[in-house]
């Protein structure tokens, strides 16, 4: 990683036209070889280049982070405006060098970037926990992403995905598809200032749950046994927490606290094929840690080995739904407001998803 004033000069490692060497592979006027494996699609016109920094609204006074500048022909259109671009490039033939999803990013005010599509799930949830939040970030994604980002409920491309990032972000398609080829899209994302007054993990543990089977009913989804068994073992561990005003043993009740949905989603999507996702599973990680596949694997050993769930908490659990005619409800129709109504709701019952 390393930045560049304006004027600074940015060198750049080769060019953005396609050639082709000797081996028919993809290259640049340098003879770089691009990388797929590497998410190398280069923008090769101008134009659209010119539309994305237009787009970004870069101020003079901007730091801008870029992500991927590959042979930077993003990044020089980009120090025309900026006060400063730091950028960010996995692949140590150009210049700049780091990988965005291990290096600590810095101080910035905007993001523009082509981005490798192979992480862009992983590197908007890393954009989005960053803090302090960025004023927006515009960005090229794979156009199927960039649909299921904006997607609003009773699209089928409404996932945890979308919930999750407009949760967090007002995220809004341009209107601007790169000619010619059809299969990119610029999205603008702009963090929530305030962030929404939610604990993300808790959250995350109820959407992921709630789109294990995006078309079942909620009613059948919190019936599952292993569901029921992870809830309730959370709803103990809250309750030794609070008797013990968190001290030692509230401490150590808190280890047990497991995020929700990880394993049964996993089978469930194998057994139903009924569209459920999320192939972006793990991806979204805010604060320090998503509702990890080890909290998942907890909920999911209890199934097969485990502990039976008490008639009274499964009671508890079917009344927050029924008396607040949620469980007929399906994920897939369910908005943001809804969601974040059902955790409150569940929460003043005692009972968390991480
Ligand atoms: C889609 S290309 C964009 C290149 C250039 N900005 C453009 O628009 O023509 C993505 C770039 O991201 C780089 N890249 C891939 N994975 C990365 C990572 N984890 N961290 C930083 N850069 C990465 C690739 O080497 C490539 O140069």
């Amino acid at each position: 990683m390393s930045s560049k004033g304006k004027g600074d000069g940015l060198r750049v490692a080769g060019g953005v036209q396609k050639k082709t060497n000797r081996k028919g592979a993809n290259t640049g006027v340098s003879g770089l070889e691009f990388h797929k494996s590497k998410g190398q699609h280069i923008l090769k016109n101008p134009l659209v280049v010119q539309a994305i920094v237009d787009k970004a609204g870069v101020k003079s006074t901007d730091v801008v982070l870029e992500i991927g500048p590959g042979t930077g022909n993003l990044t020089v259109k980009l120090l025309e405006k900026a006060k400063k671009v730091i950028a960010i490039e996995l692949d140590p033939r150009m210049i700049i060098h780091g990988d965005f999803m291990r290096v600590e990013l810095p101080y910035f005010d905007l993001c523009v970037a082509n981005i490798p599509y192979n992480i862009s799930s992983p590197l908007t949830f890393k954009l989005l926990a960053h803090r302090p939040a960025f004023r927006a970030a515009v960005i090229m994604y794979q156009h199927e992403f960039a649909m299921r980002l904006v997607a609003k409920p009773a699209d089928p491309l409404y996932s945890r995905l979308a919930v999750n990032t407009q949760l967090l972000a007002r995220v809004g398609k341009n209107n601007f598809r790169p000619p010619p080829k059809v299969d990119s899209s610029v999205v603008r994302i702009e963090p929530r200032h305030p962030p929404p007054p939610v604990n993300f993990m808790e959250w995350d543990g109820l959407v992921r749950l709630c789109f294990s089977r995006k078309n079942k009913t909620l009613g059948a989804i919190f019936r599952q046994a292993n569901t029921l068994q992870a809830l309730e073992a959370n709803y103990r561990t809250y309750q030794a927490l609070q008797g013990n005003g968190g001290g030692a043993a509230g401490a150590d009740a808190a280890v047990g606290i497991q995020s929700l949905g990880t394993a049964a989603g996993d089978d469930d999507v194998a057994m139903d094929h009924d569209g459920a996702d999320d192939d972006d599973d793990d991806a979204m990680t805010v604060d320090g840690g998503p509702a990890s596949k080890a909290g998942g694997g907890a909920a999911g050993g209890r199934r097969r080995g485990g502990s039976r769930v008490s008639p009274e908490f499964k009671e508890l659990v079917m009344k927050v739904l029924t008396d607040n005619g949620l469980d007929t409800n399906r994920s897939s129709k369910m908005s943001q407001e809804e969601f974040l109504n059902m955790l409150a709701l569940f929460n003043a019952a005692g009972i968390h998803f991480a």
